[in-house]
Formats: C-alpha cells, structure tokens, sequence
C-alpha cells in the first residue's frame, strides 16, 4: 500500500518581516480531502503561512511539502500554480474578461501547440471543465458581472484544472448571503469527497464548526492548537486563540434600549441623525429614520438588501434620487463625502483597500488623516498631538502594531480595518455611520471594537451599523431589516437571531 502524504505539510516554518517575526516556527498539516481551519488574532500570523505556502513569501527556515514533495522553486509560479490555489475575499480573475479567457489565461496554446487563440475551442473547453467541477457559469460571462459566489466557484474550478489539490479559502463567506455560504459549503464537501484538501481561514467560528474537521490555532507568530472541531468546546478555542479564559457576558450588548438612549426618548432629544423620504432608486424605496443622541440603529441585510447602498448614501458616497438628510437639524448635501463629513457623519466604509488607508502613510497619519486641520493651529500640525490620538487609538481598539509611527501596509488586515474605525472617531462624529465595522476582526478585537460604538452612543452621539453580522447587530438598540430595499421588520433589542435572520431573508412577520 503506497503511502497517503499530506496534501500539504509546513514543519518549523520561520518568516520575519524587519523586526517583526510573523511566523516563530510554526507546522501545519492538510490531509487530502480534509477542511481545516486556521484560526487566530489579527496578527497572529495567518496570512503570513498563507502567503508561504502559495510561494508568495519565501520563508526564512522550515520547509513545505505538497504530497510528500518539496515545493517549487521560489519564483517558479507554473509549478506553484499546479500545487495550490487561495481564493481571496478581493477577487484575482480580471473583471474585463469573460469566464471562459479568465480560466484559460496564461495558457491560450494548451494543447494547440500554436500561436493562435481558438474562440469557439476555448469556450467549449471552459464549458466541459465547468461541467466537470459542477459550476454553473456561463463560458461567455464576463467575469465582473458574475456574483462574488460565481466569481469563487469559477477561481476553484480554475485551481483544480491546474492540477491543485490544495485549495486556500480566505474568508470566502464575507461577502455571501446565508444561501450563498450553503451553496459554497456544499460545492466544497463535494470537492472534499473527491480528495481535495482545504484550508479555511475565517473569524467566523461558528463556520469552522460547521465546515471544518480539524483546527489549527496560531497565536502570536507560534502554533497552539491543532485539534478535531468535534468536542472542542468553543470556549477553549477561544481560549487558545487569546491566551486568556473566556470572559463573561459582553458588556456591548444593547440590553433594552442603552441608558443613555432611553434618556434621550425620555428627554424628548430631537434626532442627531434624520432622514426623510430617502430614496435611491434600483437601490432602496423611500425610507425615514431618526437616530436620537445615544442610540446605535442597525440596519440589517443579506447582500442587495440595499442596506449598504443606503448606509453610502447616507455617508455621501452616493445620491440619493429623492429625500433628505439631515444632522442636528441642518440638512446635509446630498451625494457628497465633504458635506457629509463638515456636517458630522463619520464614516467606516465596507472596503478598506478602496476607500479605506493610504498604505505607505503610518498608523498615526491614517488615523487622523481627517482631521489633520484640527490637531495643531494655522494649519500647522502637531506632530505630539497626533502620536496621543494614535495611541489612544491603539489602545482602545487593540491594534497590534510597532506603534504610531509603522507604515499601514505592515499591519495585519483586520488591524488595518482597526484603523479605518480610528479615522471615523478621530472627527468625534455626530453620527457614526460604519459598514460591516467588523468584517475580519478577530473574536476579541470585534467586543473592543463594538465596545467602542457602544461608547461612542453612550457620550450621547448616534451611530448607525450597516451588516448582516448578528454580533455587530446586537449592539444596536433598535434594528431594521431590509430586504429588496424596503424595510420589513423593525426590531428592539431583544430579538432572536431566528427571527431576525428570518426577516433578513425577505420572510415578512417574522417578528414574534
Ligand atoms: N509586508 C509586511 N511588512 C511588515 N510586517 C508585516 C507584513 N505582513 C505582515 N506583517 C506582520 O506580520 C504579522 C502577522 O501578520 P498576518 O497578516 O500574517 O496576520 P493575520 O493572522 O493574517 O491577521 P488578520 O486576521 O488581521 O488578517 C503582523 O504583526 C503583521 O504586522
């Protein structure tokens, strides 16, 4: 009997960064048609070994075997390619291309042995090969009108056909709707079934359990766990991944309206936060809103609720085709950030890379990057001022970094996330206005950053929370569901997490 090797294994694997050693020795092991999820901080080291076993990084010591081989060569991408594959949250296909070109790019001649691109061939080859991993994709699509859930699918199809039995999944449900993460998850049993290993990197825990058999912890750049999911209490996972015993209840959660929100009702505080009629057509239907001083709103839904595009309205990023908005009474100019911004809305965008950081540009100067004209006088920044924002910033919001002054671009993605959230409080905002605020923010980091809103609220501020996260949601004190752009269910703190995941699923009178 041959042998049955690892689909990959990393023993003893070292990678620094300057002064920082992202990864202290650390193994890992993905058995063939095995899910295994790895886990821990932002920080602690993830996309590092990522990064080592897709030979993006070269590490310093250790080595890395794909079925008992060694890898590639560093720089030889053919022969990484036909090991292993990582499906990323931000898409690689090339969005002007069609389906069948973005399978096949790089390797036109395969098989032709000539110069010249044969269309029709190429699109029937695309066809058999999506046929054979059982993705449902149009050959002729291009591929930026394809779904996030058909753009994964056709990357996946595309790994395997390079001959990958190792596939990488990088938060791959961030930008799916509860249909769509069922749709992956079976497509990926399936592939499973067949012998293909998966490695799952994720802060959504309740989806290890769900997909995963085994679990690796990295904490710190060091391995702490590796672990079947079966039996293993969720509160030593969590445990493993900190270094600390759980805590007890958070202290974010909206319980029965905040106190200070329920001081404002009783107050009779106008809005901080109104909006009227607000439309956007294709978008959302007219809605109204008003967000006292100390309330946190959520408005809650899957993917094209228009809950995003209203949270972007409201943020300035984009015009509203009917309605108002105003802060403290003054209406607001529609369709534009600057407005928005003078007029008090803080905004966290739902992404970062686009909207978010200036990478090369320290933590320091991304955090204040709004608010450079308030921190010294006549226009002169003051240095001093701006380094006490920062690292008040660093402490509240936990974000692991050298200290003000390190380049973003060096910091871990969901501490660059804590970064952004920093730049929307260094305004004092009015009325906070984050999208998904959470969105790749360790278990830990994600109470300190929710924490925060909820403190934001309590000095008696507003603050509205785009998602379709429960968590983020349960700091609010009052949630709005939409769906297909309207508003189905309005919900106080109290809900279940069935009927709200009911109502964000378009099921009217899922209130209870
Ligand atoms: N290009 C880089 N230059 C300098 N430091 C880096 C670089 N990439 C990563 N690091 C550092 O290496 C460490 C590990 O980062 P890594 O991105 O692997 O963390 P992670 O576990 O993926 O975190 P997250 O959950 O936030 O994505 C961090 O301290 C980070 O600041």
């Amino acid at each position: 009997m041959t042998a049955v090797h690892a689909a990959v294994r990393a023993q003893g694997v070292v990678k620094r960064f300057g002064a920082t050693v992202a990864l202290d020795g650390v193994h890992l092991s993905v058995q063939p048609g095995e899910s295994h999820a790895l886990v821990g901080r932002n920080g602690a080291g993830k996309s590092t070994l990522v990064g080592v076993l897709t030979g993006l990084h070269k590490p310093d010591a250790g080595t890395v075997t794909f079925d008992g081989e060694p890898a590639p060569a560093f720089g030889d991408v053919p022969a990484w390619r036909s090991k292993v594959a990582c499906v990323y949250q931000r898409s690689m296909v090339v969005p002007d291309l069609t389906v069948a070109e973005n399978l096949f790019l790089n390797r036109f001649e395969d098989g032709d042995g000539g110069r010249w691109i044969r269309w029709p061939r190429l699109r029937e080859r695309a066809r058999d090969l999506l046929a054979e991993y059982g993705v449902e994709v149009d050959p002729a699509a291009r591929a930026k009108d394809l779904s996030v859930e058909q753009r994964q699918f056709v990357e996946i199809a595309r790994a395997l056909s390079f001959g990958a039995r190792l596939i990488i999944l990088d938060e791959p449900t961030a930008q799916l709707d509860a249909a769509g993460i069922t749709r992956l998850f079976t497509k990926l049993r399936g592939l499973q079934e067949q012998g293909v290993g998966f490695l799952f990197i994720s802060h959504h825990l309740q989806e290890v359990y769900e997909l995963c058999r085994t679990v690796t912890v990295y904490r710190d750049a060091r391995h702490i766990l590796t672990a079947p999911v079966a039996g293993l209490p969720k509160e030593d996972l969590v445990e493993a991944m900190t270094g600390e015993a759980a805590a007890g209840p958070t202290s974010w959660h909206a319980v029965a309206g905040s106190a200070r929100a329920r001081e404002g009702a009783a107050t009779g505080d106008g809005p901080l936060l109104a909006v009227e009629g607000l439309a956007l057509e294709g978008e959302f239907d007219p809605i109204d809103l008003a967000v006292r001083p100390g309330e946190v709103v959520g408005l809650a839904g899957a993917t094209a609720s228009g809950n995003t595009a209203l949270g972007e309205t409201l943020a300035g990023l984009r015009k509203p085709t009917a309605g108002r908005i105003a802060v403290r009474g003054r209406d607001v100019r529609p369709g534009s950030v600057p407005h928005a911004l003078d007029a008090g809305i803080g905004y966290v965008p739902e992404d970062r890379h686009r909207q978010g950081l200036v990478p090369n540009r320290s933590v320091a100067e991304n955090a204040t990057l709004t608010v450079t004209d308030q921190l010294g006088p006549y226009g002169t920044v003051l240095p001093s001022r701006i380094r006490e924002f920062a690292q008040s910033m660093i402490r509240s919001l936990d974000i692991k970094t050298h200290g003000p002054g390190q380049p973003v671009s060096g910091l871990s993605g969901g501490n660059q996330q804590k970064v952004v959230i920093a730049r929307a409080l260094a305004r004092e905002p009015a009325a906070l206005v984050a999208i998904r605020p959470t969105a790749g923010v360790d278990v830990k980091s994600k109470d300190s950053l929710l924490g925060v809103v909820r403190q934001v609220a309590d000095e008696g501020r507003a603050a509205v929370i785009v998602s379709d996260e429960l968590d983020d949601l349960r700091v609010c004190d009052r949630v709005l569901a939409l769906f297909h752009g309207r508003v189905i269910a309005t919900f106080d703190s109290g809900w279940t997490d069935r009927e709200l995941v009911a109502a964000m699923e378009g099921i009217e009178g899922a209130q209870e």
